[in-house]
């Protein structure tokens, strides 16, 4: 069906994304759907050239049915906008949480990584790879799931395309520092780097001061872990912080692990992965 804006009564805006703003918005006839609007504007998108960029998600995000994605239910455009009908996420931002506690329990970051790995082996199924993993691309919905709330960067596999490196080079893994080809695997080292970033509180390979020692400690695979670390977790983390892409632990292994069984929630049915 067609939509538009009168379809709506406008709420709160919810955050600033990129190329625009997010507004938790209502539909006026029943039944009553929450939702989160997203604005962009033709006129930045042109100005940025990447048009084909945000078609790419579109398309991407429309497709997608899994509890731990958030749904794109539709779109709609004016003269001057595009507009997003986006799932509302209950919870809000993740790295909202995860600036708010400094990091989190290594129980309530193994059922984000189980939930995490979940999506990603759905999205390599449909062979997507994602490419930007990292707390500010994920929501939590209103039971606390967590929900992969970005495709900004997400390609058909196999991706090479050069990005240009804007935002955090923190969740970036070898090969896409050194522009070689990559695979899903990317996704498989970024998911190291946020269990890393979710227990410790920041990520591993960081370096405030010097985005070239960023690189260097990537490229180094330089993982140092504090004492407080389970050994468990250690094993977890440095099996998918592999330098070479056919090395890293496998998300149906990952599934499996020690650490994310022990805490998976009981009586929690996993739809299996189709
Ligand atoms: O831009 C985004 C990602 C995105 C999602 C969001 C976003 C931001 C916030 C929310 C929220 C939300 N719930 C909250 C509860 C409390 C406080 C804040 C909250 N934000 N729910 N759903 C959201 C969705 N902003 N930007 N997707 C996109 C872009 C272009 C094309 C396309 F198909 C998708």
């Amino acid at each position: 069906r067609e939509w538009h804006l009168n379809d709506f009564d406008m709420g709160r805006p919810l955050g600033k994304g990129k190329f625009g703003r997010v507004y938790m918005v209502r539909t006026k006839s029943e039944p009553k759907y929450i939702l989160a609007l997203k604005t962009l504007y033709k006129s930045e998108i042109v100005q940025s050239k990447v048009e084909k960029q945000i078609r790419r998600e579109i398309e991407i995000q429309q497709n997608l049915r899994h509890p731990n994605v958030l749904r794109l239910y539709g779109y709609f455009h004016d003269e001057k906008r595009i507009f997003l009908m986006l799932e509302f996420a209950g919870k809000g931002e993740l790295y909202k949480q995860l600036s708010k506690h400094g990091c989190f329990t290594e129980k309530r970051s193994s059922r984000y990584i189980d939930q995490m790995a979940d999506a990603l082996m759905y999205l390599h199924g449909k062979h997507v790879i994602h490419r930007d993993i990292k707390p500010e691309n994920l929501l939590l919905g209103i039971n606390g799931e967590l929900k992969i709330g970005d495709f900004g960067w997400s390609v058909h596999a196999p991706g090479n395309r050069r990005m240009t490196l804007c935002g955090t080079l923190d969740y970036l893994p070898p090969e896409m520092v050194e522009g070689k080809e990559h695979t899903e695997k990317v996704d498989y080292w970024a998911l190291g780097v946020l269990t890393y970033e979710f227990m410790i509180g920041n990520p591993p390979f960081e370096d405030r001061n010097s985005v070239n020692n960023t690189y260097r400690r990537i490229a180094k695979v330089d993982l140092k872990f504090p004492s407080h670390i389970s050994t468990d977790a250690k094993d977890l983390i440095s099996k998918l912080l592999q330098y070479d892409p056919q090395k890293r632990l496998a998300l149906s292994e990952v599934l499996r692990h020690p650490w994310i069984v022990k805490y998976r929630q009981k009586g929690v049915v996993r739809e299996s992965a189709t």
